[in-house]
């Protein structure tokens, strides 16, 4: 099976998560756009939907959903999101679209965070997939400085500007194995809005689609 096949899979089975009459958070990437599909195809009457990004929004609105602002919706029920890595304490490295400070704020007005992807997300350690951190564009070098002296190698993500008019710095050669600290500490530097790291708000559930089969775990 390829990639999509089991991206779609995981999709799927987050349905089971979805209850009528429910407030739904939606995160962004193609995991979470097979899930779009999913929804449209089950047809779940849920009250409405709160989007992670502006892509989000507009899928949710193309299959005629109802969109809600956050702000008006207090904590939600459930959040299903996609991932580029997962550890075996649920903790996650998300952004490689860019949303990732829409998506950890969805995420931790959640009570209940459904992280869906394809098996190879499934690691036993974060930090091979370049750490996605979103900065304001006046500090871009600066914080890219300070990212070098906690051992990175920041590249600007080219002609990307977020949903909140920011820059990407995606890093490479962090050392991960305290995610809930560097999380911190990146985000301890002015100028940066966020980054890609979920370790203070980690995924519950874990669905990975696999050749064998959906893989579930629950924290
Ligand atoms: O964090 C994200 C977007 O900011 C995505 O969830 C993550 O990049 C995974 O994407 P995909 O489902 O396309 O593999």
């Amino acid at each position: 099976m390829n990639a999509d096949a089991l991206k779609k899979m995981a999709a799927e089975a987050a349905l089971r998560y979805i209850q009528p009459g429910m407030i739904v958070g939606v995160g962004t990437g193609s995991t979470t756009n097979f899930f779009i599909e999913a929804l449209g195809a089950a047809r779940i009457h849920v009250d409405g939907y709160v989007a992670s990004s502006l892509a989000t929004e507009n899928r949710l609105k193309m299959q005629g959903f109802n969109v809600l602002d956050l702000n008006g919706t207090g904590d939600i029920p459930v959040y299903i999101d996609g991932a580029d890595e997962a550890d075996p304490h649920f903790r996650l490295i998300k952004g490689g679209g860019g949303a990732l400070t829409r998506e950890k704020v969805v995420a931790s007005a959640a009570r209940l965070f459904v992280c869906i992807a394809d098996v190879s997300k499934d690691k036993p350690m974060l930090g091979k997939f370049p750490l996605p951190v979103e900065v304001i564009p006046f500090a871009r070098s600066y914080v890219a400085r300070q990212l070098v002296k906690l051992g990175g190698s920041p590249t600007l993500r080219d002609g990307v500007t977020t949903d909140n008019g920011n820059a990407i710095l995606d890093v490479t050669g962090l050392d991960l194995s305290d995610p809930l600290r560097m999380e911190e500490t990146i985000n301890a530097i002015p100028g940066v809005l966020d980054n890609g790291i979920f370790a203070r708000r980690r995924a519950d559930v874990l669905l990975f689609g696999s050749a064998d089969g959906i893989i579930e775990r629950k924290t």
